[in-house]
This record gives structure tokens, C-alpha cells and sequence, in this order.
């Protein structure tokens, strides 16, 4: 069985989006560059590439043949299942969202089960809904997303759950909210309004059109932290986890909060407000998470608060657009 191999062997599906591209190369440096597996359906390019180069394969989660062949072949004792149809997109292309999101994270499952590989999947602070606790909400409470995304989540979740109990895979998820860094570009989020706009602070000196309004409060948290936290819940004791998907939390804030703090490093930056569909599923989110049960069972601790991610990110995103 390929889980008795001692030094991990990770396939990473999605691994050319936001997360993936930052996680791999991460993993690369941790583990050796030729024990991590970068897979998705696109393929590197001069402007979507890893920092740290390893193997690279075409695989569609999709398709149960293609994931088989990279964890037999590979020898993969480890899958970490990034590629998903974000809540914007998803809301816009359901049918797409529900194929990639639940058919794929479907075929992960039966994989990892059948060759005894352990499976992590975020899910996203989409996976709860208008009826959850909206402030520092607990893992534990109601969840009835209405975004075909969230659905996705909680359907994961369940699934890990179910494996877990009756088949005894190793199956690990975390709540994550919106994520904001510098190097790859989001991928259809209702969060990414936070990334955004350091672009057009940078480009224009003015962010237009902002598609949620100026008090719209959601949880949020920078890359770095982001992948430490996945590493972390990767490699904590199995025995320490009492639960298999937890809640991460870092930051929150509103648009007018992130424009504050943008202010204080460019004085003249101006914004203005239109919020279009996004805005009603950002409605149903929570406007900040409890981790604490992260923190009690594995130490998790958020670094980055707002104005050290605002330094960060127009520091880097000015030598990535002009320099
Ligand atoms: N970015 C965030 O703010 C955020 C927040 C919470 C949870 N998450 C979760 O983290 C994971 C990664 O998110 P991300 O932000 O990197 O997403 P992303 O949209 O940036 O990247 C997704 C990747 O999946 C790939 N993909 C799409 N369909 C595929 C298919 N059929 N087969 C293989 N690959 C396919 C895409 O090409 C893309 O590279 C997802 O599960 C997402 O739900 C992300
Ligand atoms: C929150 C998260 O899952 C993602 N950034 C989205 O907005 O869809």
C-alpha cells in the first residue's frame, strides 16, 4: 500500500490556480521538488508558473482514470485536491460548478480510499449560510449555503466525514476564507474584491466600481498564512484531531476597512462603490470565524493582520507591475 511509503509523495490537483501555485512551491522546498506532483487542466506558462520546478502532469478531476493513473504512477501517499469552480463563477455556471466541484472532489474520494492515499480539501467559508451564526461563527452550528459552491462544501465535508468513519481515510479540510496575495490572480471569488484593489491602487490610484458595499464585513487572511495553516493540518498527529474539518481563521474586515488601510500608505487613493450579484452571496457569509478549535487541537496562529498585509502587498505588487 502506498501509505507505508515513509517520505510523503504529494499529487496536488488545481495546482495552477491561486493556492496551488504558492502550495506547491512551498511543499517543493519542503519535502524535495521531485516528491510533489503539480496537475491541473492548464498547463504552466510564463505568467502561471511555480517558483520551485518539479513534475508537472495534465490530470481533470473529472476524470477518475486520469487521478488514478497520477496516484498509482506517481506513487502518491498524499492528495491534496485544489482544482474548484469559485462562488462567483459557480453562481454563474452552476452546472460547471457542480461537475468540477462535487464530481471531481467525488473521484478524489474513491481514489484515495481504494489506494490508501490521505486526502485534504479546503472547504471555504461558503459553506455556511444565511441561517449560520454570522460572528465568530463555530465549526459546530447550522450550515445551508445557497451558493451552488457552498453546497459543494458541505456535501466535502460530509463525504470526508463518511470516509473517515466507515473506510478509515485520512481525510483533513479547513474552513478558509478569502485569501489575498500578490503572485497569481484569483479565480472568480466573491472575496476578490481584496486583492483587486491593491492592483488599482498601484496601476490607477482610484478603485472603481467595487462590487460590494463599503460595510460588507467577511473573514479574511494572507497567503502566507494560508499555506502554513494547510502544511500544518497536513502534517499534525493524526491523534490530535478531533474533528476532520476545521475552521481558519485570521482577519476580517470590510471594503471601507481595506481602503483605510491602503489610505495610510497612498494618502490620495480614492474609491468608489457598485455592488452587483456578489454582493447577496456575501450576505449569506459569516463576517468572522472561530478557530479556536484549530488552535487547541494543532496551535494554529494567524501572523499577517490588515495594515502588515497592506505593507506586503504593495511592496511586492510594485516590483511585480513595474518593476
Ligand atoms: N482562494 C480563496 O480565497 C479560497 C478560499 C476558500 C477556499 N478556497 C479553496 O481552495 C481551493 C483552491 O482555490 P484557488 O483559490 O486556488 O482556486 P483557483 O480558481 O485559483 O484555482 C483552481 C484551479 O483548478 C483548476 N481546475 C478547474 N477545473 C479543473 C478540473 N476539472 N480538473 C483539474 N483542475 C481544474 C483551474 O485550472 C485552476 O488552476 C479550492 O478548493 C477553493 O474552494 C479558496
Ligand atoms: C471564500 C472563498 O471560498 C473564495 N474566495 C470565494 O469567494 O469564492
Amino acid at each position: 500500500m502506498h501509505s507505508l511509503c515513509k517520505s510523503p509523495r504529494v499529487l496536488v490537483t488545481g495546482s495552477l490556480g491561486q493556492i496551488g501555485t504558492e502550495l506547491v512551491s512551498t511543499l517543493r522546498m519542503k519535502y524535495g521538488a521531485e516528491n510533489v506532483l503539480a496537475s491541473d487542466i492548464k498547463f504552466p506558462t510564463e505568467k502561471a508558473k511555480f517558483d520551485v520546478e518539479g513534475p508537472f502532469k495534465y490530470v481533470n478531476t473529472n476524470n477518475i482514470e486520469q487521478i488514478k493513473e497520477a496516484v498509482v504512477n506517481f506513487r502518491a501517499n498524499k492528495v491534496i485536491h485544489l482544482s474548484s469552480i469559485l462562488s462567483a463563477t459557480g453562481e454563474q455556471n452552476p452546472d460547471l460548478a457542480m461537475e468540477v466541484n462535487s464530481h471531481g472532489a467525488e473521484n478524489c474520494f474513491k481514489v484515495c480510499n481504494y489506494y490508501g492515499a490521505s486526502l485534504l480539501i479546503p472547504s471555504s467559508i461558503a459553506a455556511f449560510g444565511p441561517e449560520t451564526p454570522r460572528h465568530n461563527t463555530p465549526d459546530l452550528c447550522i450550515q445551508r449555503p445557497l451558493t451552488m459552491y457552498g453546497i459543494s462544501k458541505v456535501y466535502i465535508e460530509l463525504l470526508g466525514n463518511w470516509y473517515n468513519q466507515k473506510k478509515g481515510l485520512d481525510f483533513r479540510s479547513l474552513r478558509l476564507p478569502g485569501i489575498i496575495s500578490w503572485k497569481a490572480l484569483p479565480g472568480g471569488g466573491t472575496t476578490d474584491y481584496a486583492i483587486d484593489i491593491y492592483y488599482q491602487a498601484l496601476k490607477k490610484g482610484h478603485y472603481t466600481n467595487c462590487f460590494l458595499k463599503k460595510d460588507t464585513r467577511m473573514p479574511m487572511m494572507y497567503m502566507d498564512d494560508c499555506i502554513r495553516g494547510i502544511i500544518e493540518l497536513l502534517e499534525a498527529k493524526n491523534e490530535n484531531l478531533k474533528q476532520r474539518t476545521y475552521n481558519l481563521g485570521a482577519i476580517d474586515f470590510t471594503p471601507e476597512e481595506i481602503y483605510e488601510s491602503i489610505k495610510k500608505v497612498m494618502p490620495k487613493f480614492k474609491i468608489d462603490y457598485k455592488p452587483d450579484f456578489r454582493q447577496s452571496i456575501a450576505d449569506t457569509w459569516p463576517t468572522s470565524i472561530d478557530s479556536s478549535c484549530a488552535k487547541k487541537d494543532w496551535g494554529w496562529e494567524h501572523d499577517y493582520d490588515l495594515d502588515k498585509m497592506t505593507d506586503v502587498m504593495l511592496m511586492n505588487l510594485k516590483k511585480k507591475l513595474f518593476v
